[in-house]
């Protein structure tokens, strides 16, 4: 006698596994291989930036005031007395009727209080000696930055669990961080099951279909940080699939099947969750595509039981192991963002069960559209790569009218 199958909501199979999501092991690596991975520690701003007054021209650094109603044709006369490259530390300080010239990035001098860039200034020589004509009357302050006018000593930089993108990575440079630490990457083995797959590489065959799903869902694994592992295809035989399965778990932190989750005689997932050592979460859920998803765990890692059909494996994925993942890794927010968007066109096909229809969002004139991308059955495999996002239809009802604001869920999230 198989379990009965009770579906339960998205939101509550999802608080179903939340408990059990384990923040997983940290390491530190060198800065640039930080790139994509997660903080494991907050990063706070451990010097002011910039830590000195820093010139933002090429010209010369004077006192403002020696430069009062100074114009094109009344220009202000000063005597160059330093040159201050980049890197360097002004020795001289700038006094009435005197400026040093400096570089971008240079320190400005004591007594200076702005930069004058080069173009605004010439050379002129009076009695042999020569000066720096300032055409242009200078503010206190201009052209140069001050301590601190970017970042001041002590302020939160970075929470951990936020991803090192390009930014990231230059704050953390600028703070020293020679290596940084961040969660390891989650490892998941992915198991296909069903006698009908093909290896990728072999020609069809009438009846039998190659494979995507395992590659699909490594592209999904290494989209939320983690390391795919695509095991060989499991065999309808319960017994030595089990082995493969639940062996997988001293090799890798989570363990992904896709397919054989129905009521299929070779539905042999059903069965694993049935037999094994391990504690089922849930074994139906109410939506489409998906609904067979079944999750457990044991020992504390998760065995996600996607469905076969290609579009509801994609969703089962983004909605359950995504989270799981990204919580894995410090991510705080660990589900995928939501937005209120306005339909574009009819969707017709109602449903007893809560919908993710995948689609395409775009911002025109301010408001946001959600329009479905098309074929959008569950055993689809065409439209996945035109979806970025999923539009969430509510059960039951007669569907919903072009116009109409929906919810949907956005599937390209760089944070
Ligand atoms: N009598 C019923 N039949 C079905 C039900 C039901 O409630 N009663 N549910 C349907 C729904 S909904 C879904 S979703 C599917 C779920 O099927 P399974 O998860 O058991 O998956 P399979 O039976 O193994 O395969 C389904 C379909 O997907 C193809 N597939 C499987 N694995 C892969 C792969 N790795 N790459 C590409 N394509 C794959 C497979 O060939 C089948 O066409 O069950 C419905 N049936
Ligand atoms: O899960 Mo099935 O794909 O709901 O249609
Ligand atoms: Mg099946």
């Amino acid at each position: 006698m198989r379990f009965r199958r009770e579906p339960i909501k998205v939101k509550e199979a999802q608080a179903r596994m939340a408990p059990h999501v384990q923040l997983g092991p940290t390491e530190r690596v060198p800065l640039l291989d930080s790139v994509g991975r997660r903080l494991a520690e907050d990063i706070e701003a451990t010097h002011p930036v910039p830590h000195f007054r820093r010139s933002g021209m090429d010209g010369f650094a004077v006192r403002s005031e020696d430069t009062k109603n100074a114009t094109r044709d009344n220009p202000a006369l000063l005597r160059v007395i330093e040159h201050i490259p980049c890197g360097a530390v002004p020795k001289r300080e700038v006094q009435a009727g005197t400026c040093s010239r400096i570089m971008t990035g240079a320190a400005v001098p004591d007594g200076a209080d702005a930069v004058i860039m080069l173009e605004m200034t010439d050379t002129v020589e009076r009695d042999g000696v020569v000066y720096t004509a300032v055409k242009k009357e200078m503010q206190p302050g201009e052209n140069t930055a001050q301590v601190a006018s970017d970042l001041a000593e002590g302020t939160l930089l970075m929470e951990r669990g936020r991803k090192v993108n390009a930014g990231e990575a230059a704050l953390l440079a600028t703070f020293g961080y020679n290596e940084v630490n961040v969660y390891r990457r989650p490892t998941a083995a992915i198991f296909a099951t069903g006698s009908e797959l093909l290896p990728v590489n072999e020609p069809l065959q009438p009846g039998k279909i190659r494979n995507s799903n395992s590659y699909m869902l490594a592209a999904q694994v290494q989209s939320a940080g983690g390391v795919p592992r695509i095991l060989e295809m499991v065999p309808d035989d319960v017994e030595l699939a089990m082995e493969k399965i639940v062996g997988a778990f001293d090799k890798v932190d989570v363990v992904i099947t896709t397919g054989g989750v129905s009521v299929g005689d070779y539905d042999i997932l059903v069965d694993i969750f049935q037999k094994w050592d391990g504690e089922l979460l849930f074994n139906k859920v109410a939506m489409r595509p998906g609904s067979p998803t079944s999750v457990g765990i044991r020992n504390g890692q998760f065995l996600f039981g996607l469905s076969g059909n290609p579009g509801a494996c994609f969703v089962g994925f983004e909605l359950f192991v995504r989270p799981v993942l990204w919580g894995m890794q410090g991510k705080k927010q660990r589900y995928l963002p939501e937005r209120q968007a306005r339909l574009v066109g009819d969707y017709t096909k109602p449903s007893g069960f809560q919908r993710f229809v995948r689609g395409t969002c775009f911002t025109e004139g301010g408001q946001l559209f959600a329009q479905p991308v098309g074929v959008d059955k569950s055993g689809i495999v065409s439209s996945i790569k035109d979806a970025n996002c999923l539009i969430v239809v509510p059960p039951g009802g007669k569907g919903l009218s072009d116009g109409e604001i929906v919810t949907v869920v956005l599937l390209d999230v760089a944070e």
